[in-house]
């Protein structure tokens, strides 16, 4: 994936207009890894509740679901973890406050992944900047930034087995905030993309070996639109319990987010306001369970534009 293919960058242009995701593959993230990391992270969700609870969400990580998940009225059938991708073992003695032979082995996994999915992630972006048709020796100052200065959350999902799975939902509808999110699952299917004209949930495979890759906020304004960001949900099932792990890729939370001056198309102007990831969670925080979306509040309205316009036309 070094060096993708023409192919592979079309591919991943398409992918992301049409779709906003996608499954990648031939990734080099091993197999027996992810085989790790998945028994691992089982093994964390099935200690005693007292001990998770130890590490109880407080200031956005550790053992809780979401918050903006609760504003939901279906049950949510999961539990999750949440957390800064450099401060594994720091955030991990909460759950085991003496370390030990557990604590060891759920940290290296751990951070064997992070190392892998990091340097993956630069890939990933290169590969994105390509497929805008910003190439490898034009990159820009801004550009370049980005890819210096990315941070990495992980989360971790447990879907257990649901008795009546139609009456339940293990992760409400939502789209991801930050760039991109490279997602480890299970080999069982849950993970739904919205796709539209018409509107219609479809199941992304459960491939061995594969990511899936979806596409946050921040990189659909980034993209100034041309990169969608797709409303995902996870589905429950009856039979088997279900792990997902999103590597969640950001800028820094204070780091201002603006349409890239080389993605925007020729005769285009740029559609939306520079935020920070941080006011971006404030903004959307507000519009949960409302008509309109976070992204459609930062849209450069016609007025906007024309104002803009208007010095210039004196
Ligand atoms: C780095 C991130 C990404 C977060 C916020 C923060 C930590 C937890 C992530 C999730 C995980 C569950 C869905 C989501 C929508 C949620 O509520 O919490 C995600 C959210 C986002 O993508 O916005
Ligand atoms: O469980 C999944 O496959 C999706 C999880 C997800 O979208 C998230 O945690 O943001
Ligand atoms: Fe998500």
């Amino acid at each position: 994936m070094g060096d993708a293919t023409d192919c592979a960058i079309a591919a991943v242009a398409r992918s992301a207009q049409e779709w906003g995701g996608f499954l990648l593959v031939g990734h080099g993230v091993p197999m027996e890894l992810l085989t790790r990391v998945e028994e691992q992270i089982k093994g964390l969700f099935a200690l005693p509740a007292l001990e998770k609870e130890r590490a109880a969400r407080g200031g956005g990580y550790g053992y809780g679901v979401p918050p903006y998940i609760l504003s939901f009225s279906k049950l949510m059938w999961s539990e999750g973890y949440t957390f800064s991708a450099d401060d594994v073992r720091s955030e991990f003695r909460r759950i085991w406050p003496n370390g030990g032979d557990d604590y060891m082995r759920f940290c290296d996994v751990m951070e064997e992944f992070h190392k892998e999915m990091r340097a993956l992630s630069k890939k990933v972006l290169d590969m994105f900047y390509k497929a805008l048709g910003i190439s490898a020796d034009h990159i820009g100052e801004v550009e370049s930034q980005i890819r210096d200065t990315m941070t990495t959350t992980m989360h971790l999902n447990m879907y257990p087995k649901c008795p009546e799975p139609e009456r339940a939902m293990g992760l409400a509808p939502h789209t991801d905030s930050g760039f991109f999110t490279l997602i480890l699952q299970s080999l069982v299917p849950g993970l739904q993309l919205l796709r539209r004209g018409p509107e219609r949930w479809v199941t992304v495979p459960a491939v061995p070996g594969a990511l899936a890759v979806v596409i946050g906020d921040l990189f659909h304004i980034l993209t100034n639109g041309r990169f969608h960001s797709v409303l995902h949900r996870a589905i429950v099932n009856q039979d088997h319990e279900r792990v997902s792990v999103p590597y969640f890729l950001g800028p820094p939370k204070d780091m201002k987010v603006a349409p890239l001056p080389a993605a925007i198309l020729p005769g285009r102007k740029a559609e939306f306001r520079s935020v920070t990831w941080r006011e971006y969670m404030v903004v959307r925080e507000k519009m949960f369970g409302k008509d309109a979306s976070a992204l459609a509040m930062l849209r450069v309205t016609e007025d906007e534009r024309d104002a803009e316009l208007a010095p210039g036309m004196n």
